[in-house]
């Protein structure tokens, strides 16, 4: 007997997109018996600014270091730089940059000797596009530790310490750059000079950058998106503006009469504003109109993850925080 075999099916294989840095489905995560990620899926493309936010515990550390492959996943797809960081090698691990919470080795080394032996070993891996590792100098002098690049490393401020960990994890030039809690410790001018380095790694060098960061001031000044993580899930992924959107109106009107206080959350403050004045007129005193702030937002949506409160809560939540 003659057997026809149907044909079998052609998978179009989709082209690889080397423009999707981190390619990030359904991850999960048990520490024995406890699940920690219940199903994180984002992505983040080439250029591509990320903060991670979340409360203590939510898993932003964990999530790191499994993208970073230091942590071994429990289940999930995650891509990397178009590999997969728990079997990923050599080449791959020059392309990426970390900045742990805190780095405490090293202590006899001075500055400079420290980021030249680092960067020597990233020699190997440049490309034409990219000169690795980073002129030791220049370095220097984009992180602001110049002057002390003659002092060894357990002599310097704890900034400064954390400056030099910034350096040592750019030091190879990475395409995609890991930041956990960068600017703990920092100075406003150290964390402004921070800002400007993210984004000249971004904007000029094409570096995708994820941080995480209890600064919600400074997520909203560096991120071209927010990824908020609570209850195991990413339960916001936009800019501050859009998830403003998303939780309530997006400015807040205060005034008073007569002395009383009021505060009303509204989506279009022109039209409230004018139809408060021809209802008052005069009377209306102290008026002000504030865009909802991040902080307000990110209170609103944790606060609706963590109480299951149904839509609408975050909104009264948010009122309530005005008053
Ligand atoms: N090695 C581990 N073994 C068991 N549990 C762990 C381990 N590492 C982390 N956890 C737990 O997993 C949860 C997530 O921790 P993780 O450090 O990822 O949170 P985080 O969002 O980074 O917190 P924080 O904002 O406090 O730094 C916490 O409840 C933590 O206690």
């Amino acid at each position: 007997m003659t057997t026809v075999r149907e044909p079998e099916p052609v998978h179009q294989a989709d082209p690889p997109d080397d423009d999707l840095v981190l390619d990030v489905r359904d991850l999960r995560m048990r520490y024995g018996t406890t699940d920690v990620l219940h199903g994180v899926s984002f992505t983040a493309r080439r250029g591509e600014v990320l903060a991670l936010l979340g409360p203590n515990g939510a898993g932003k550390t964990t999530t790191i270091e499994i993208l970073e492959g230091f942590r071994l996943r429990s289940a999930g797809a995650v891509r990397v730089l178009g590999a997969d960081p728990g079997r990923a090698g050599e080449i791959w691990r020059a392309r990426v940059g970390v900045v742990l919470q805190s780095w405490r080795d090293h202590g006899k080394w001075r500055v400079r000797e420290l980021l030249a032996h680092l960067g020597s070993f990233y020699a190997a891996y440049s490309t034409d596009r990219i000169r690795r590792p980073w002129e030791v100098d220049e370095l220097l002098a984009a992180v602001g530790l110049t002057e002390q690049a003659g002092r060894r490393v357990r002599q310097l401020s704890g900034g400064q310490r954390r400056r030099l960990d910034v350096a040592v994890g750019i030091v190879g030039r990475p395409e995609l750059l890991f930041l956990d809690e960068p600017t703990v410790g920092f100075d406003p001018a150290a964390r402004r000079e921070f800002h400007d380095l993210v984004h000249r790694l971004a904007d000029l060098d094409d570096t995708t950058i994820l941080l995480t960061t209890h600064d919600l001031d400074e997520a909203e000044k560096l991120a071209d998106r927010i990824l908020i993580l609570a209850g195991g899930r990413i339960i916001a992924d936009g800019s501050a503006d859009q998830l403003a959107r998303q939780v309530a109106g997006e400015a807040e009107v205060r005034w008073s009469i007569d002395g009383d206080r009021f505060v009303h959350a509204t989506a279009d403050a022109t039209r409230f504003v004018r139809e408060l004045f021809r209802q008052h007129g005069d009377a209306v005193d102290d008026l002000e109109v504030r865009r909802t702030s991040l902080e307000d937002t990110y209170m609103a949506m944790v606060y609706e993850q963590e109480t299951g409160a149904a839509g609408g809560a975050a909104v009264r939540a948010l009122e309530e925080s005005g008053r």
